[in-house]
């Protein structure tokens, strides 16, 4: 059941030196009658607003449309940290022991009083050293729970999260990381177990002071980032073997400022910016809630991101909004009050955070359509007055209701699924996530069942199976070792099925290289067919034969005897050439012999081609232009000596490593031209 956000309104007294006027009005219940004109906002119709238990409001007209005044619940200048507490925090301790996370933050400008109401001082504790206390004196009432606090304490500074445990100078930038169940934490933020009160105000006492704070015309002692606490209270019943985890996030913010009024430096100024862009962003993720946007701007922020849970997620929160008085905070107190009025609108879903402690049973198949872990329960509440234990919402089959999946997080999830990949993820990922990942096969994605299909068949079932199904019953009882031994052999068998795929889509590219070479020789066939036509028909006719017997080569015996009449070494096969008989004519004449050494020519030639297109692909694009220089000057230099054959083959090695580019491309034909008319030249055409 969904819970909204709570709201409490603070006015802080004026200030020593302070000249306050009546820019902002305070009203009590009992002088409502006279005090109040209409209002265009009259925010105390709501029900999740908390005020004073007078009944007081603050009265605070719009300057620019001065017949708007905006009414607002509010706990007056006389407001006592006790009766803050009492009213809006006191309930929160025990919704926390009841395994919700509960968040309290302090919003409102800067010098409006939100590090009073939450720190206080020695003598006016505020909210955290009174919800710590409260923690601990709740304990005694179970007696059957082995209770366990933690402490951590973090400050987001410029955008950037620090451990407040750890010495400023030492404190490194922390990463705000999220978990499989897409919960936000933060990635080494110590948790320190403490055991009482006394421990506790000497760990929190010692971090405040690493607190960055500084200077302002508008406060002393101002604070110049988002401060967390969170309190973790960890219930082992040892009983029943269950561990209930409850926390509370209490949380200072920064104030907005305006940097007419706080007289800024540049450093001053930075730190504004920062707060000031990270408590705008928290308004547009308020802003995007109430509106319903499906795109909630978290990550706009690292204190959103880190809020993330406490607005719009799953757990119980409280507002409190402080205001400064007087006119000179006009303006503020409205912005105030609008944030107020919208985030009261923003619906949380509570959890209660509660594990089985008894040692997991082996995972079998069986417990996969199980949708949620064996040993996490998360319940809904329905109230946060009542305890927790009377709202779990639990249905009439006593299943227990399951969160709803963040639409995004699945998304994520299906984008990447989606995407097949050679890295044997199932090993990679937690046991939970690998075994569920047997079931559903998304489209394109790794797909186990075929890969099990060769052990016996015994996921056969599974594939009607969605991620939700049953497994099948055959292979209930295996052990986890089994379970791992098989995702491993799935894993290689698959990668072993794509190993071969890629295998014959090579073989098959380079059979269609072949096949091209082979088109393009039988174009230079054809040019050459008028000269051929003087060769004797009988010539023609074992020529055609050839062509036949391999096939794709048409025309290759005219291009490789014209590539034989450049070369002056005797040829390989064996046949001499007579040029007093007849230029460019063989006395041997097995064709099919030739065709057959052209053709392992040309596969021995692309195998190379091949070679250098993948040594290529391994070095960088500088690296592949100075290796295809290299070869150009090489061809050159093997051109200028006449060793033209050398040459065009440095020339093809230079246009791998660079096919991009078109003027050594356009250098290539030129010169295989030049080639062609040089070998015509000398030795006319010949078959
Ligand atoms: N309710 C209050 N009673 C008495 N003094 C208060 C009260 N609220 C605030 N003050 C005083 O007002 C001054 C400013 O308060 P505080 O530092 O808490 O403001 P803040 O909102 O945290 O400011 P910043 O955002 O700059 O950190 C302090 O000197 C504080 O003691």
């Amino acid at each position: 059941m969904s819970q909204k956000i709570r709201i409490a309104a603070r006015l802080r007294p004026r200030l020593e030196g302070e000249i306050v006027d009546d820019g902002i009005q305070v009203c009590h219940a009992v002088d409502q009658s006279g005090a109040s004109s209409s209002s265009a906002v009259n925010s105390s119709a709501t029900g999740n607003i908390s005020g004073a238990s007078n009944g007081s409001y603050i009265s605070v007209q719009n300057p620019r449309v001065p017949a708007q005044v905006f009414n607002f619940p509010c706990y007056d200048e006389t407001s006592t940290q006790d009766e803050i507490f009492v009213n809006d925090v006191q309930p929160m301790i025990d919704i926390v022991y009841g395994g919700v996370t509960v968040t309290i933050f302090a919003y409102g400008v800067t010098s409006s009083g939100k590090t009073h109401t939450m720190q206080g001082t020695k003598e006016q504790p505020g909210v955290i050293p009174r919800a710590v206390r409260a923690l601990f004196a709740k304990k005694s009432e179970y007696c059957q729970h082995e209770i366990k606090f933690s402490v951590s304490y973090m400050e987001i500074y410029k955008d950037e999260a620090y451990d407040l445990f750890v010495p400023r100078e030492n404190a490194p930038k922390l990463p705000v990381r999220e978990n499989d169940t897409g919960m936000v934490f933060v990635a080494n933020l110590s948790s320190v177990p403490m055991d009482s009160v006394e421990q506790f105000d000497r760990i929190y006492a010692q971090a405040t002071k690493n607190r960055s704070v500084g200077s302002t015309n508008l406060n002393r002692a101002s604070s110049r980032s988002h401060a967390v606490l969170t309190v973790e209270v960890a219930m082992v019943d040892t009983v029943q073997h269950m561990t209930r985890t409850g926390k509370i996030n209490l949380v200072d913010l920064a104030g907005s400022e305006n940097n007419k009024h706080t007289g800024n430096d540049s450093t001053r100024m930075a730190e504004s910016a920062a707060i000031n862009k990270s408590l705008t962003a928290l308004g547009q993720v308020v802003h995007a809630l109430n509106k319903g946007h499906s795109r909630i701007p978290y990550r706009d922020s690292k204190l959103t991101r880190i809020l993330q849970d406490a607005l719009g997620g799953s757990s119980v929160g409280l507002l409190i909004c402080n205001i400064a008085p007087g006119t000179k905070f006009r303006q503020d107190t409205l912005n105030t009050l609008n944030f107020a009025s919208r985030t009261k609108n923003i619906e949380n879903k509570p959890v209660i955070n509660e594990r089985d402690n008894r040692p997991a049973p082996k995972p079998h198949f069986a417990a996969l359509n199980v949708q949620q872990p064996v040993s996490t329960k998360i319940f809904h509440l329905s109230s946060t007055t009542s305890t927790p234990e009377d709202n779990v919402n639990v249905n009439q089959d006593n299943h227990i209701q399951q969160p709803q999946p963040n639409p995004r997080k699945e998304k994520n999830k299906e984008r990447r699924s989606g995407r097949p990949s050679m890295v044997p993820v199932a090993s990679a990922r937690p046991r939970q996530s690998r075994i569920s990942a047997l079931f559903p096969a998304p489209a394109g994605a790794f797909n186990f069942q075929s890969a099990y299909q060769p052990f016996g068949g015994t996921l056969a079932g599974a594939s009607a199976s969605t991620s939700a199904g049953p497994g099948p019953s055959s292979v209930v009882g295996l052990s986890e070792k089994e379970i791992d031994e098989r995702i491993s052999k799935a894993v290689e068998m698959e990668v072993a099925r794509r190993l071969e795929e890629r295998e014959k889509e090579h073989l098959r590219e380079v059979e269609e290289a072949r096949l091209a070479a082979a088109a393009q020789a039988s174009t230079s066939a054809s040019v050459s067919q008028p000269h051929s036509a003087k060769a004797s028909p009988s010539r023609r006719q074992s020529q055609t034969e050839g062509s036949r017997s391999t096939g794709s080569l048409a025309g290759t015996p005219s291009r490789s005897a014209s590539k034989r009449r450049m070369s002056k070494s005797p040829r390989k096969d064996g046949s001499t050439k007579d040029r007093d008989k007849g230029r460019g004519c063989y006395r041997h004449m097995d064709l099919d012999e030739q065709l057959r050494n052209r053709l392992q020519e040309l596969e021995r030639k692309y195998e190379q081609g091949d070679k250098e297109a993948q040594l290529a692909s391994v070095l960088s694009p500088a690296s592949k232009k100075k290796t295809g220089r290299a070869y150009v000057s090489l061809a050159r230099a093997h051109s200028e000596k006449g060793d033209l054959q050398v040459a065009l083959d440095l020339y093809r090695k230079a246009a791998s490593y660079v096919p991009d580019n078109i003027k050594l491309k356009e250098r290539w034909i030129i010169f295989v031209v030049n080639v062609f008319l040089d070998t015509v030249s000398h030795h006319g055409f010949a078959p």
